[in-house]
């Protein structure tokens, strides 16, 4: 099967600055991928390239088995960038239903179908702001709006660059709801995000990506084991000493009367804690999604 998109050794410079150096990624149809790095990391770029905004310099995109342009322009994807105004002197409604109607050829020469109107504001929550200005719109109620316009013409890959930034978290919860409406219907996403638990929650596969580059790639549990060590927490009670020295403890921190060390032998830290009497609401975890990122794209900077 065709990939929902190919990019195989894909470059991109701004003057001097390489902002994607040899960047290989495949997404798939019908997945969800999350694109996670730290800023400057080159996610932009790459996703401006998807959407036929940007020529690479070198490499290769293609996207629906097909150049960016022409998905584009056949209505074959559905982008939300990171901002922009929306039109003015038109309501909600009006502004859909246009959207909506500019894509329906399209889509039916593809022998797709654009949603009816009514179901796609119910989808995208936006039935109640129907008769408002877009142009009036609160930030969350914007970005709603931006989504119903991404998804009008029933694309095959939603593209989203950062498409929670700013919102509160009632409205990204509603957002990311109808992204999962969307995927289960089939579609594939792509998202780049700085929050990670949107990143855990939302995607089947993450893409972290650093100096332009691919750096790890995989499910959130593939990334987090590629993070080696353990955190032990457990609760002080004044009678423990110092906790330098432990085995396997690399760093630790307390908060209030609650102690947590991170470790590379798990086992050894809690035989010596045990030794010592502190296993008080004891609890051993793996490396969060945080922590990994940080390693990841941390030993990066250390390569420099
Ligand atoms: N129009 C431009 N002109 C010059 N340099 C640019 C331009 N756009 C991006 N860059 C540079 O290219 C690199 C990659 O930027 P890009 O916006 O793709 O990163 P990003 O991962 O999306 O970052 P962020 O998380 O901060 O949005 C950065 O060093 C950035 O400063």
């Amino acid at each position: 099967m065709a990939g929902a998109a190919v990019l195989a050794g894909v470059t991109k410079s701004y003057g001097t600055v390489r902002a994607v150096n040899g960047l290989d990624l495949r997404l798939d149809q019908g997945k969800s991928v999350a694109l996670l790095g730290p800023n400057g990391a080159g996610k932009s770029t790459t996703i401006a390239m998807l959407l036929a905004l940007l020529a690479p310099d070198s490499g290769t995109v293609e996207v629906l088995g097909t150049s960016p342009e022409r998905a584009v322009r056949d209505g074959r994807i559905g982008a939300m960038p990171q901002s922009g105004r929306l039109i003015s002197g038109v309501t909600v409604r009006e502004l859909l239903a246009f959207v909506r109607r500019s894509y329906a050829a399209k889509a039916r020469a593809r022998a797709k179908a654009v949603p009816p109107l009514d179901e796609l504001m119910r989808a995208t929550r936006v039935t109640d702001l129907a008769r408002r200005r877009a142009d009036q719109l609160s930030g969350g109620q914007a970005q709603r709006v931006r989504f119903a316009i991404a998804i009008a013409g029933a694309p095959e890959l939603l593209v989203l660059d950062e498409p929670t930034t700013g919102l509160d978290i009632e409205a990204r919860r509603e957002l990311w709801a109808s992204v999962r409406a969307y995927a289960a219907q089939g579609g594939t996403v792509l998202f780049s995000t700085h929050y990670l638990d949107e990143a855990d929650a939302h995607a089947d596969r993450i893409v972290v990506i650093d100096r332009g580059r691919v750096i790890a790639d995989g499910t959130s549990d593939d990334i987090k084991q590629r993070v080696p060590g353990r955190t032990v927490s457990f609760d002080l009670d004044g009678s423990m000493g110092t906790l330098d020295g432990l085995p396997g403890v690399v760093s630790s921190e307390v908060r209030g009367n609650r102690a947590k060390l991170h470790t590379t032998d798990s086992d050894a830290t809690v035989l010596a804690l045990a030794g010592a009497g502190a296993v008080r609401n004891l609890e051993v975890t793996g490396a969060g999604l945080e922590e990994a990122f940080l390693t990841l794209t941390g030993s990066q900077e250390d390569a420099r």
